[in-house]
């Protein structure tokens, strides 16, 4: 689902959120491992309010992990703990509770000490569209199922899903908006599918994704379509790519609807390998 933001769905996401921070300990912060800072809502840390919080990168296993190593070191030097996970898969889940564990343990050791009783982490995710909120919870309500016993749908009704690791998780995520600021994290969100495809001029969106491309992976750019530098003439460019793939008329015409959805179509299904769009500011 993609929302159309109004300043009114802003006001109201953003309120849902901060009425479900007193219930938690801890806010796990979904991002695209693809986009790690254009996939972050640009208020988070104004909304979450010195709540302790974990940074999830996930689709790392669409990302390029390379960068995706680095955006952790990154989030470590800014003193905010980060872990990469597949919620599609199920990787990385335990690094995740372990990560949260280790956030919170002071908090938990001051509770023992006054005497209370033991309990759970209590998490709640937020996140922009589309970066697997659902999937995530899903996962982990699917685990705790299967690791209990307990009946399918029993989990739906409750507010909290309680899994068998330490954790109760908040089953309905927080909604946040991406970024709107400049063209380029449009351009991001466009590219893998965070944002709607009617918002953005979809060719101006493809022929971006084609010149990061030719900076970052030319050798992919080149093994897949045949340029490893771009000349200036995009025209030529779509020509070429219509040639290889058929979306060429009979009449020698381009199909440039077609060409664009082509090469949208193949950076999101992983045909040129792991990516990743931001860099991260030490490397900018
Ligand atoms: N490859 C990959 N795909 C994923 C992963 N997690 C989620 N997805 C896919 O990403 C898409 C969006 O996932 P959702 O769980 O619906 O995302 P959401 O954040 O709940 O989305 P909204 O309901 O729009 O807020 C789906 O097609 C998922 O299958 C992952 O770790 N890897």
């Amino acid at each position: 689902m993609t929302i159309q933001w109004f300043p009114g769905h802003m006001a109201k996401a953003r309120r849902q959120v901060t009425e479900k921070l007193k219930l938690v300990d801890i806010i796990f912060e979904l991002v695209d491992a693809r986009l790690p800072l254009s996939s972050r809502n640009p208020m988070i840390d104004e909304i979450i309010n010195q709540k302790p919080r974990l940074v999830i990168l996930n689709k790392e296993d669409m990302a390029d992990p390379q960068m995706t190593k680095e955006w952790i070191r990154y989030f470590k030097e800014q003193g905010v703990e980060a872990v990469s996970v597949n919620s599609q898969a199920g990787n990385g889940l335990d690094k995740m509770v372990k990560a949260a564990e280790g956030i919170l343990q002071e908090k938990f050791d001051r509770m023992r000490a006054r005497g209370m009783k033991p309990r759970a982490m209590r998490a709640m995710i937020v996140g922009i569209p589309n970066v697997g909120k659902s999937t995530l919870i899903n996962r982990i309500a699917k685990k705790n199922i299967a690791k209990t016993g307990n009946m399918p749908g029993v989990t739906k009704a409750q507010q909290w899903i309680k899994t068998a690791k330490n954790l109760e998780l908040l089953d309905t995520p927080g909604i946040l908006w991406p970024k709107f600021e400049d063209p380029e994290t449009g351009y991001k969100l466009a590219l893998t599918g965070a944002i709607k495809d009617s918002i953005l001029n979809l060719q101006d969106v493809a022929i971006w994704g084609l010149r990061y491309l030719e900076d970052k992976y030319s050798s992919r750019l080149e093994e897949r379509y045949g340029f490893k530098e771009l000349p200036d003439d995009m025209a030529h460019v779509f020509h070429q790519i219509g040639e290889r793939r058929g979306a060429i008329s009979t009449g020698g015409e381009v199909d440039y609807d077609k060409v664009t959805d082509i090469i949208i179509r193949d950076v999101r299904s992983g045909q040129f390998g792991r990516l990743t769009f931001d860099i991260t500011p030490e490397k900018a």
